[in-house]
């Protein structure tokens, strides 16, 4: 297939692997061309016919696209555009009269006064087409920041939206990569490239028109001219494109080396394992790919522009010759002749500025194509909205059962679940505890509603979790994440999470936490703004942090409290004082509780231990302890280096 030619030596020998003279080692798997290459480069792989028969789809897709944006401002470009293209023609007939009494016989200033009539049409012409054009101008950079707008809140309302699952897919990631990065930059170019497009065909009709008028065989003369240049445009812009494809992998690890190397959280740990010299070697390796395959898409493409120029010279060279010949033969007269060559000028021009606009519009259309697929791939991954009647999300439960899920990441090789089947009761603390990657995160977020089991189901009272309305589900579910986000945003906010704040509730959840002492030494108190890179923002430790994101779970009035590590970061005395109030069953809230402190689960009701993706034992921490399994022997491990007997207190 020609599109793998294309792409650099690590590209082939199909998908995935090196050449054995490229630079990057096998321990860059970032580098690796996704799966999507092979598709987006054979939609790359236009001519200029290919080109042309998408392009009407794609100035159909920017008009729409103008037109959600803003209906007035779209009328307003084209019909503006096209009354100044009627004036373009208008004004170069009317210089034909020009002409004819200029080159008239008799003294000159009769000749002179015979065209007056005909210069002030031309003059009021050129007057009102370039006032009209002027105004099609600014309707269409007013469109630019309206379109800007929807485009990005589009991606956004989708990134938001889609299944949590849909962001632990790299292919996915991958789309989303070029769908923010070039393809939401290119929205707006796309749309002024197809007014660019109206624009310059409306001037080349206005010369072709004027040519056709003056002389028929005119016409396909002026025609010729085009088809080098835009042949060279076309073949410079795939160029580009394929480019852009083969270093998606390696831009990708550049940013992420990049914000290794530039950002404040990852100073000290670059410094303490001197990790400088190994970063910077990595980046250099990928900038000199980048940089080999930029100066090869740099030669390319001057080839093309110069063969497309010569040719441009000799279809011009016999378009003048032929009008040469027909002035010689007495085909057409003087005037005519002055005439078309005016016409033929201001046909190139706007013939230039209509390759330029195609070419524009065709290569911002490759990565506007971009976004669009991955917007249709989102949409297909917003989970359906609720039946017209989804189940009612009651207000409390008596029971939550997990019944025999099953689930696998994405791209995963084997399920993180399997068969999974728990029960909690209202009131109840029931933990999870197992050892790393055993599945209990997974757990959690799948009865938080957050990923759709694979098979299985959990069900509040009897109502499966996917009959209900997932908004309406977690507004009902509090999560102290594991991986909880340090927001940029007051204490407050980072507390109540855009809700409004009820200070009572939020003193409440801040004293039950242990926020409030955090809170205290803050120079603004709630008001204060987390967040260093702001003027006047203070930054907090890890302990700190998780006491605000263990407030942000009790603020939340929810019946089922999902609490995962939620010491992991906090001193001895603020965990103890934390498994305390959850032991107070967290003021009569349903907890599910994710913690490798095995002395704090010692009063849960229930205990799940879980290995490889299943249970293995259940019961309260006596009857774990009586079986002697994987839970007494954590127990064990754990009190041993407490020097803490086994049995219990
Ligand atoms: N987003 C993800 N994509 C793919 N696999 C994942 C993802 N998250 C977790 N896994 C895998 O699922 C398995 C279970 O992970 P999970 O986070 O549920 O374990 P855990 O018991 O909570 O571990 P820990 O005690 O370390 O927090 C692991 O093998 C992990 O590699």
């Amino acid at each position: 297939m020609a599109a793998r030619r294309r792409f650099p030596p690590w590209r082939k020998g199909g998908r995935g692997r090196r050449d054995d003279s490229a630079p990057a080692p096998a321990d860059r798997p970032q580098v690796v061309a996704p799966g999507w290459m092979e598709r987006a480069g054979e939609m790359a792989e236009t001519g200029l016919g290919t080109m042309a028969r998408r392009l009407p789809a794609l100035v159909a897709q920017s008009v729409r696209l103008a037109w959600r944006a803003s209906p007035s401002d779209t009328i307003v470009t084209i019909s503006l555009n096209l009354a100044a293209g009627f004036f373009t023609a208008f004004g170069l007939l009317a210089t034909t009269g020009v002409l004819t009494a200029l080159f008239s016989s008799g003294p000159t200033p009769d000749r002179v006064r015979d065209a007056l009539p005909s210069l002030v049409v031309v003059a009021v012409a050129a007057g009102l087409r370039a006032a009209l054009q002027a105004g099609a101008g600014w309707a269409q950079s007013r469109l630019k920041p309206q379109v800007e707008r929807i485009v990005e809140m589009r991606l956004y309302d989708l990134t938001t939206a889609v299944d949590l699952a849909a962001l632990d897919d790299s292919d996915f990631l991958d789309e989303l990569n070029r769908a923010k990065g070039p393809g939401l930059y290119a929205a707006p170019a796309v749309v002024s490239g197809a007014v660019d497009i109206l624009t310059g065909s409306v001037g080349v009709l206005a010369a072709a028109g004027t040519l056709g008028v003056l002389h028929p065989l005119l016409l396909p003369l002026l025609l010729l001219t085009a088809v080098p240049e835009g042949w060279a445009s076309v073949r410079a812009a795939r160029t580009r494109y394929l480019t852009m494809l083969s270093l998606v992998g390696v831009r990708r690890r550049k940013w992420i080396l990049s914000d290794l190397m530039a950002e404040r959280e990852h100073a000290a740990e670059i410094r303490s394992f001197t990790m400088r010299d190994f970063l910077l070697e990595e980046y250099d390796t990928l900038a000199a790919q980048e940089r080999d395959a930029e100066l090869a898409v740099a030669r390319r493409q001057t080839v093309a522009v110069v063969i497309g120029d010569v040719m441009k010279g000799v279809s011009l060279a016999a378009v003048y010759s032929t009008l040469g010949l027909m002035l010689w033969n007495g085909a057409v007269p003087l005037a005519v002749a002055g005439t078309a060559v005016l016409a033929i000028r201001t046909g190139q021009g706007a013939l230039a500025n209509l390759v330029f606009a195609v070419n524009r519009c065709y290569e911002e259309g490759l990565y506007f194509g971009d976004y669009i697929r991955f917007c249709e791939d989102a949409e297909r991954r917003v989970p359906a909205p609720p039946e017209a009647d989804p189940a009612p999300v009651p207000d409390d439960f008596e029971r939550i059962v997990v019944d025999d899920l099953t689930f696998t990441y994405p791209g995963a090789d084997r399920p993180s679940l399997r068969s999974v089947s728990i029960e909690v009761r209202r009131g109840e603390v029931v933990a999870l505890v197992g050892e790393n990657g055993s599945g209990k995160s997974t757990l959690a977020k799948m009865m938080a509603g957050l990923y759709r089991p694979e098979g299985g189901d959990v069900r509040w009272d009897e109502v499966s979790l996917a009959a209900m309305d997932p908004g309406r589900l977690r507004e009902r579910i509090s999560v102290i994440a594991q991986d909880y986000t340090h927001w940029p945003m007051t204490a407050r906010q980072n507390i109540t999470m855009a809700r409004n704040a009820d200070e009572e509730m939020v003193l409440t959840a801040s004293r039950a936490s242990g926020a409030d002492e955090v809170v205290a030494e803050l120079g603004h108190g709630y008001d204060t703004l987390l967040d260093r890179r702001f003027e006047g923002g203070a930054e907090l430790s890890g302990g700190q942090w998780q006491r605000l994101a263990v407030a942000r779970g009790f603020y939340r009035d929810a019946p089922l409290l999902i609490c995962d590590e939620p010491t992991a970061a906090l001193d001895a005395r603020a965990e103890h004082m934390l498994f305390e109030r959850i032991r107070e069953h967290a003021d009569g809230r349903t907890v599910l509780l994710i913690t490798h402190r095995l002395a704090s689960v010692r009063y849960a009701d229930r205990i799940y231990v879980l290995e490889q993706g299943k249970v293995i034992e259940e019961g309260d921490h006596d009857a774990l302890m009586a079986t002697g399994g994987l839970y007494a022997e954590l127990y064990a491990l754990q009190a041993s280096a407490y020097r803490v007997s086994p049995g219990g207190a």
